[in-house]
């Protein structure tokens, strides 16, 4: 039996249609939304990525402000454009395009901003909050794994979730949230120092796949009916999306998430979510 699709793109596309209706109601109040994106460099893939996040905000209502830096530019110059969008009330949430080239202080850019203005969930402060059970948005990908999640009715309270990776946009944060009393996974971290990866896939009701290795996720690891979350990205040589998870596992789960078409389009809606909320925050 082949797995049933965790579909990203159609789940994101109600998201939106929800938001647009959101923003409306908030542009009668007098407040109008406003995203802003700091890209430093020209990395082909976080410009597509920016540049959707912008077609995202036409779409729904939500008014675009887009800065742009060399990949030389210093630390000193990203941080000047992270001062001005704290500064700037058009600029209601924003959010600093990662990875930053080699050699720039990204802890201490995502410091700089205005926590009030992350959109991303991924100032310190915010994800503190979250740590601490406090309100803050969200992490957009962890947060759009688990709507993607409850979307189509998988269980996730009490399930074995396995998250593969540690970065700080997926893997760190994912643990956090499948913990909250409201999901009540049970949640086992693994990384490249962990010893036998599949022993642990074997035996994951949900596999959270963020390591960013071709087809790490083999049939074979994956316990039937299982829920697989393919976040990974690398590029074949003819520069096509290749995921985590070996497309052989889609005879093997009960759910698949398609890459791309499933945790993309749900990174780009919660990041959405994030500047709505703090706008009707904002609106009282
Ligand atoms: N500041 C941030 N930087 C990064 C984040 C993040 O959440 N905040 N996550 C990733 C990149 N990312 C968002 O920025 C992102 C990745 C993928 C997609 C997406 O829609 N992908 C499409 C395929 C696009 C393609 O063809 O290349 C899909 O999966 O269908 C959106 C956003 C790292 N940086």
């Amino acid at each position: 039996m082949t797995a049933q699709i965790l579909d990203g793109k159609a789940t994101a596309a109600a998201i939106k249609s929800d938001l647009t209706a959101r923003v409306a109601a908030l542009k009668e109040k007098g407040v109008t939304p406003g995203l802003g994106t700091i890209l430093v460099g020209e990395d082909p893939g976080s410009q597509k990525y920016v540049a959707g996040k912008h077609r995202d905000c036409a779409q729904v209502g939500i008014a675009s402000i887009q800065r742009e830096l060399p990949a030389t530019a210093t630390q000193e110059e990203i941080e000047a454009v992270v001062r001005e969008l704290n500064e700037d009330p058009a600029c209601t949430g924003y959010i600093v395009q990662l990875p930053l080239p080699r050699g720039i202080d990204e802890n201490r850019i995502l410091e700089l901003m205005d926590p009030d203005k992350d959109a991303d969930g991924l100032h310190p402060m915010n994800l503190g909050r979250l740590v601490l059970n406090e309100p803050a948005p969200l992490p957009c990908t962890p947060n759009g794994i688990l709507t993607l999640l409850r979307h189509y009715g998988v269980e996730i309270k009490g399930a074995e979730v396995v998250v593969v990776g540690r970065g700080v946009t997926i893997g760190r944060p994912m643990p956090l949230l499948l913990t909250r009393r409201s999901e009540n996974a049970t949640v086992t971290q693994c990384h490249t120092g962990t010893r036998d990866l599949a022993a642990h896939l074997k035996r994951a009701d949900i596999i959270v796949a963020a390591a960013g290795s071709a087809h790490l996720v083999r049939p074979e690891d994956v316990k039937p009916g299982a829920a697989v979350l393919d976040v990974g990205v690398s590029r074949s040589a003819e520069g096509k999306i290749v995921g985590d998870v070996h497309p052989g596992v889609a005879e093997v789960a009960g759910w698949i998430s398609p890459n791309p078409g499933g945790v993309g389009p749900m990174t780009r809606a919660q990041l959405l979510v994030n500047v709505v909320e703090a706008a009707e925050r904002s609106a009282g």
